[in-house]
């Protein structure tokens, strides 16, 4: 099977948080089953190029037509970690992916409107003809609408699209300016509430919503968050668009690279171990205190990693800090903050916290440090509002850091409490869940968490082996996804 993945990241290239990851690991999945796949990206200025081999400029002339005229673009092409990736550049005063960001501007929705029509034209003139378009999240959702309705009369018509939806929240909320730009046209038409106009906002249209209504099959990205994102409020006002097309809409669990997350081989720790000699992993927490200037003392270190966003919970993510801290454990903090508030609130703490010797902020996009951080710490504290499938307990498990987490999205799928999964043997059991959106629930598990460290070390290390042996790599859902591209080819 030939298959094209169209997003706005890939990692290590591009990645600003778990989209990209995926669009890699299953990439590489899907070639490690022996099929083709490539991958179209938009050229930012501030992607990592050293993780790009052999680019080169692959087709020079591909002009888009766009607001009534038409964009010259270049194509470059280069492997990234084996992967073929082709990277969109478009010549225009725009200046689209030039801004030293891939996400925030206030034209968001024209870069992406722009990337996805680019695409769709580039696989147009070079008569590359895959058999399945997968395309991810709001950036892409004009493609299913833009192929049905412009690029299938241009030889076209056997494509069909597979579209990922990782993220509700976000889902590009624009005005007729974007149908005019795009040459989609016709207001009329596509203002209409079976086709792209918001479900709220009678003055826009959704561009996820575009992705879901023209798509041959639509997946949220675990099965308990597909369930919710049908039954309750976080898919955000899509709730009676996914009912109208439920016949198309599914769950499937995410998976990491167990390539890029590997304690027993990754060259950003200093020791590297395995469930058999778990007892290196301390040597990773010593290393980590070294890094960060922590004091060396008896105690666990909880650690957080991610966006930091009104989805991650941050108001848990800081109450965890510090009671993480009363409870006689360090509290190491990996973040991203998305917005100015949070950002503030984050950058005063680390300022009051500056010369606390049991706790690290560091705000930032770190990669490397991530994976010390991962092996270093011994708990990972995920208290999300939502979460389509989290990757942090994943890696967390993968590297014997038990994960604290709220019973949402996939963390329902992938954690199962130590004290009271009723679904699981006590032996099956991998990490401490808490339920309710609030300080005592979360301080619940945590304190579970923290004292079965200090009080029952043995009963501790046994659960981070049984996580350990869980297997999230891409081996069970890449298939899940094989299986899906050929129902989907044969229609
Ligand atoms: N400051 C930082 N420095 C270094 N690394 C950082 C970082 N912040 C985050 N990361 C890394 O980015 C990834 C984040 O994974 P998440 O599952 O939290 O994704 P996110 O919420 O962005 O994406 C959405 O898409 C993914 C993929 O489908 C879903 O799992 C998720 O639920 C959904 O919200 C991890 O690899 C993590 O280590």
């Amino acid at each position: 099977m030939y298959i094209v993945q169209i997003a706005s990241e890939c990692a290590p290239v591009i990645k600003a948080g778990g989209l990209g990851d995926v669009v890699y690991g299953l990439s590489k999945d899907i070639e490690r089953r022996e099929h083709t796949v490539e991958i179209i990206l938009p050229m930012y200025d501030c992607m990592r190029y050293d993780h790009i081999w052999g680019l080169h400029n692959a087709y020079e002339d591909l002009n888009v037509s766009w607001g009534g005229g038409s964009v010259h673009c270049s194509v470059f092409c280069g492997w990234v970690n084996g992967l073929l990736c082709f990277f969109i550049q478009p010549h225009s005063n725009d200046n689209f992916f030039n801004r030293g960001c891939y996400y925030g501007c206030n034209d968001d929705f024209m870069r992406f409107a722009f990337f996805s029509k680019a695409a769709l034209e580039f696989l147009c003139v070079t008569g590359k003809r895959p058999d399945i378009l997968h395309c991810h999240d709001w950036q892409t959702g004009l493609i299913p609408v833009m192929l049905y309705e412009m690029y299938k009369w241009r030889g076209m018509d056997s494509l069909r699209v597979a579209y990922t939806i990782h993220n509700f929240k976000h889902q590009g909320i624009a005005g007729s300016d974007v149908l005019a730009a795009t040459g989609l046209g016709n207001e009329g038409y596509y203002f209409s509430y079976d086709r792209l106009r918001d479900n709220f906002n009678p003055f826009g249209i959704n561009l996820m919503k575009g992705g879901i209504v023209y798509s041959n099959h639509v997946n949220t990205v675990s099965p308990h968050h597909a369930w919710e994102a049908r039954y309750s409020d976080v898919s955000y006002g899509l709730g009676h668009t996914l009912d109208v097309h439920q016949g198309k809409f599914s769950g499937i669990l995410n998976g990491i690279d167990y390539n890029t997350w590997d304690p027993e081989t990754d060259e950003f720790i200093p020791h590297h171990y395995t469930a058999k000699n778990i007892s290196s992993k301390a040597k990773n927490r010593e290393a980590l205190r070294e890094r960060l200037l922590l004091r060396n003392d008896k105690k666990p270190i909880v650690a957080f990693i991610g966006r930091l966003d009104f989805q991650k919970g941050v108001d848990l993510v800081h109450h965890s800090l510090h009671y993480s801290l009363r409870r006689n454990a360090q509290f190491v903090l990996l973040g991203s903050p998305t917005g100015k508030e949070i950002s503030d609130r984050f950058w005063s703490e680390k300022h009051h916290l500056n010369e606390n010797p049991d706790c690290h902020l560091e705000l930032a996009f770190n990669e490397e440090l991530a994976h010390l951080i991962y092996a270093g710490a011994d708990m990972i504290v995920i208290p999300s509002n939502f979460e389509p499938c989290g990757l942090t307990q994943l890696i967390g498990l993968r590297y014997g850091t038990v994960p604290v987490v709220r019973g949402v999205g996939g963390l329902v799928d992938t954690v199962f409490d130590k004290d009271y999964d009723e679904n699981h043997e006590p032996e099956e059991r991998n990490g401490f869940v808490f339920y309710q959106n609030d300080q005592v629930a979360l301080e619940s598990a945590l304190e579970r968490a923290i004292g079965l460290w200090h009080y029952f070390p043995d009963e501790f290390r046994q659960l981070q082996k049984q996580g350990m042996e869980y297997d999230y790599s891409w081996k069970t859902s890449g298939k899940k996804y094989i299986e899906l591209y050929d129902f989907l080819r044969d229609k």
